[in-house]
């Protein structure tokens, strides 16, 4: 007689390709059901667009197979539960994951690259939060067309506390929303920090799988007040390839290395890669030279997140407030490839550590 046991036995010795470690160590196998003729079970993945889903899949059914013999059914329920390092977070109990966006330039579409992040995590079913701390150029609210709006504020306890906007999906709050959107506010650092923590201490973020933070470029005190007040689970560079942007990319991630940052780097994302006409999507011009992100990203041993091209209809989508990877199309696609590498290397980068949490309530 086959036992509960025996199944979780034979899925020991599946392992997750990217986790380099088996299912059942992770903590990835639930529900194990065994009747006269059936097994089922269910497989929690540890990102919502697992690439790697059929596989573990295949690879799930084959090895109970073996146990069981070809006359059994075998019933493999695939979700999924992002997971997170953060078992005893004061702030932001029900958030996740953390990730800085950062970029050593001005210019280099580090808001284009987060809005359209968080768009693409949020259409792969996870929850997703967004927080423009970018002071020298909150562009946020245009490129998710609400920069008209202001979020609402309820009292708890005598507190007021932020409600974000939400827009396709992703809820969201921009230091931009603190001033006019004409008028040419100086923020100063300390007056910007205390903004940062009002939006992380005092504002309702509910349950999220990812919070991103678009930062401003280069380094500033903003950097340091989000590594004191909140546990980052890592950083993403975004770069375009040439040599001058690719310098200051160096001194970004120079600064998250710091032993008082100390943020671990996700990735190097490389945007504006090549230039492409719209109606010639396979002839690429590589004005701003050629794989200088990937360069980047090998140099400092980091992995490297994708390519995006430089289009038009990317700027047009930012201006119009519809980010690009909610259309179809080639670009939207590379969008949405980011967006799943990127959720991928964060469950590498959780499961490197013991106290892999896959739900926090
Ligand atoms: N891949 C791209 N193709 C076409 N246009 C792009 C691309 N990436 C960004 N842009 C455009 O470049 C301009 C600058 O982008 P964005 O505001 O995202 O940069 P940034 O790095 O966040 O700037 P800063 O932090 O200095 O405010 C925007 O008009 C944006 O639409």
């Amino acid at each position: 007689m086959i036992t509960s046991a025996d199944i979780l036995k034979a899925l020991s010795t599946v392992e997750d390709p990217d986790l380099k470690r088996d299912l059942v160590t992770l903590n990835m196998i639930k529900d194990v059901k065994v009747e006269p003729k059936k097994v089922s079970f269910t497989v929690v993945l540890t990102t919502p667009a697992c690439p790697l889903k059929e596989k573990i899949r295949q690879d799930c059914e084959d090895a109970v197979e073996k146990v069981t013999g070809p006359d059994v059914d075998i019933y493999i329920l695939m979700t999924s539960s992002v997971t997170t390092l953060r078992d005893n977070a004061p702030l932001l109990p029900g958030v996740k994951n953390i990730i800085a966006i950062a970029s050593g330039k001005g210019g280099v579409g580090k808001s284009t690259v987060t809005s359209n992040l968080a768009v693409a995590l949020a259409q792969t079913g996870a929850k997703v939060g967004l927080i423009d701390a970018d002071i020298y150029g909150p562009s946020i609210p245009v490129m998710f067309n609400c920069e008209h709006e202001q979020p609402m504020v309820k009292q708890v306890n005598g507190k007021n506390i932020i409600i974000p906007i939400e827009q396709y999906n992703v809820k969201l709050i921009s230091i931009g929303f603190l001033a006019p959107p004409d008028s040419a506010v100086v923020w100063r650092g300390p007056m910007a920090s205390s903004a940062l923590k009002q939006f992380f201490s005092d504002a309702d973020w509910g349950e999220l799988d990812y919070l991103l933070i678009d930062l401003p470029p280069g380094t500033s005190d903003i950097h340091l007040t989000m590594v004191q007040t909140v546990p980052v689970t890592g950083a993403v560079i975004v770069t375009t390839p040439q040599k001058v942007a690719l310098a200051d990319a160096n001194k970004g991630m120079a600064m998250f290395k710091q032993p008082q940052i100390n943020v671990p780097i996700l990735g190097v994302v490389e945007n504006m890669a090549y230039f492409t006409p719209e109606e010639l999507p396979d002839n690429k011009y590589y004005i701003f030279g050629k794989d200088g992100g990937k360069n980047l990203s090998e140099k400092h041993n980091v992995p490297f997140l994708g390519q995006i091209p430089l289009v038009q209809s990317i700027r047009e989508s930012g201006d119009s407030g519809l980010p690009a990877a909610m259309k179809e199309g080639p670009t939207a696609e590379a969008f949405k490839d980011l967006a799943k590498t990127l959720a991928r290397q964060i469950a590498i980068r959780n499961a490197q550590k013991p106290t892999l949490v896959t739900d926090v309530k």
